[in-house]
């Protein structure tokens, strides 16, 4: 059976543990370093009170051992404290506390974990234009935030980057970290050295084709840290290669940003005016009573976004039912027949049965008022949140595969899906279309719905769209696919 991961930076929800986790983790040091330093203490108590009575006899040793008190003392001394003093020295300390750190050590972020919030950040950076000196410094998007990244932090940000052959982006972290660096007590724990940035800093400058710069740079490592044989092999085979790579650097160039990040980045303006907007009497009899706001984003395909569906009482009852139960969240697999963990959708998400709560009830009643379908055999409710740079890349929500194969066979594809958000997000997480150049802002309480399938009942490939990633926030919505099968008498009509 499968391991599940944790995957810890997938949801703003399940990282808040590892905040817990930390304060028992720092506390834990903490003892460790009072055992430390209470030993400390009584040593230099010993050391002083030792040496006091040792010089005096040192002074006149003849005097001093005429005496038998002295004498006693010292043979006594000599025999029994040594002993004893040997053995304080060696006896563990704090070996408690050092058992709980071990212990949490299999409920730390795995590489994996590491892996994945660094190709956040790396996804922040290219769908939203960031540069590393600015997000090194908390500038998000334009906006100055009371965070930072700390050298240690650029440099893994770097290594990820170099790791995977982007030498020019990683360099630019590489340069920060280097700048930023400072020497601590600390750092010498973490067994990080501002040479060990210089080395891949080098590495990044020689895949650039600047062999010259490089040498520089390895060789300001060497000097940090001297007699370092791995270091200096690096330096020799860099000074051969500046002897012999000829040609000019390989320059940088940004790429052009893609229509969906042109959208995730605000690009798309807003096309229709409020006009558009309209209260909604006539989906279901009960909106006559109480109408709904609507804004009509889109006629083909057919989108419109509600406002005030979702009261705060309800987002706090979905949130609490959703907490305990967030899963990493998948997306189904033609090939493989079954729903996946895969990179390009980085949320948490639960399922719930229409009938959970008297909350589900209501919200599922509220899909039928705003779209006029009938979801019986549609999917069940599903909550999801977003975590460190969380997004769900270009994707359509219908399956377009036979009418007999086994998703579809019985429901039908997923005719329509409604979104509903469940706050605000402080910026990024807009839910982009592309093809049709929209983009809609998360605003707590409103919800957007739209047509997947066309009239034929086959998938309309404007609808393509993504979560852009979220730069900052915690990022909750709700979405039901409804399913066409059930509509059969609830479409009669072109639409
Ligand atoms: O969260 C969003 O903005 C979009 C989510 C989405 O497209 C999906 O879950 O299918
Ligand atoms: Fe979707």
């Amino acid at each position: 059976q499968e391991v599940e991961e944790k995957s810890f930076s997938t949801s703003v929800a399940g990282m808040e543990q590892l905040l817990i986790t930390e304060q028992l983790m720092i506390d834990t040091v903490d003892k460790y370093a009072d055992e430390l330093q209470a030993k400390v203490d009584s040593l230099k108590k010993l050391v002083s009170e030792f040496r006091e009575e040792n010089q005096k006899g040192v002074q006149n040793p003849e005097t001093y051992l005429s005496n038998p008190l002295n004498g006693f003392s010292l043979i006594r001394r000599m025999h029994y404290d040594w002993y004893n003093i040997e053995k304080y020295l060696t006896r563990p300390t704090g070996e408690t506390f050092i058992d709980i750190l071990r212990k949490y050590q299999p409920e730390m972020p795995t590489a994996t974990d590491l892996n994945e919030a660094s190709q956040a950040i790396v996804r922040l950076q290219s769908t939203y234009d960031l540069e590393a000196e600015d997000m090194s410094k908390g500038i998000l998007f334009g906006k100055q935030y009371d965070a930072k990244l700390l050298p240690i932090d650029r440099y893994f940000i770097g290594k990820h980057l170099f790791d995977r052959a982007n030498y020019f982006q990683a360099a630019f972290w590489m340069f920060s970290a280097i700048e930023a660096y400072e020497s601590n007590n600390y750092m010498q724990v973490l067994d990080f050295g501002h040479e060990t940035i210089y080395a891949l800093y080098a590495a990044n400058l020689m895949y650039q084709n600047r062999p010259q710069d490089a040498l520089l740079t390895i060789e300001k490592a060497c000097q940090l840290r001297p007699n370092d044989a791995a270091l200096e092999a690096k330096r020799d085979e860099m000074r051969h290669q500046a002897e012999i790579v000829k040609g000019p650097p390989i320059e940088y160039s940004k790429q052009l940003p893609s229509t969906f990040e042109v959208g995730c980045r605000g690009g798309f303006g807003n096309k229709l005016s409020k006009l558009h907007c309209v209260y909604n009497t006539t989906t279901s009899a009960f909106l006559r009573l109480a109408p709904l706001k609507m804004e009509i984003l889109h006629l083909d395909p057919y989108m419109v976004l509600y406002h005030d569906v979702m009261s705060d009482q309800e987002i706090q009852d979905l949130k609490t039912l959703a907490k305990p139960n967030l899963k990493r969240a998948t997306v189904y697999s033609e090939s493989a027949a079954k729903s996946q963990v895969v990179e390009r959708r980085t949320s948490k998400f639960s399922w719930f049965q229409d009938n959970t709560s008297n909350t589900t009830l209501r919200i599922n009643q509220r899909i039928r008022d705003m779209t006029g379908f009938d979801i019986e055999g549609s999917e069940m409710l599903q909550v999801m949140n977003y975590g460190l740079g969380g997004h769900y890349d270009t994707h359509y929500d219908f399956f377009n595969v036979s009418d007999n194969a086994e998703v579809v066979r019985l429901q039908g594809d997923r005719i329509s899906t409604v979104l509903f958000y469940m706050t605000d997000v402080e910026q990024g997480g807009a839910t982009v279309f592309p093809n049709i150049h929209t983009a809609v802002f998360p605003q707590k309480g409103s919800a957007v719905v739209w047509h997947n399938l066309n009239n034929e009942l086959k998938g309309d490939w404007k609808t393509l769209h993504a979560a852009c990633p979220v730069i900052v926030g915690s990022k909750w919505v709700c979405n039901k696919w409804i399913r066409s099968k059930a509509q059969v008498f609830r479409r009669p009509c072109y639409i």
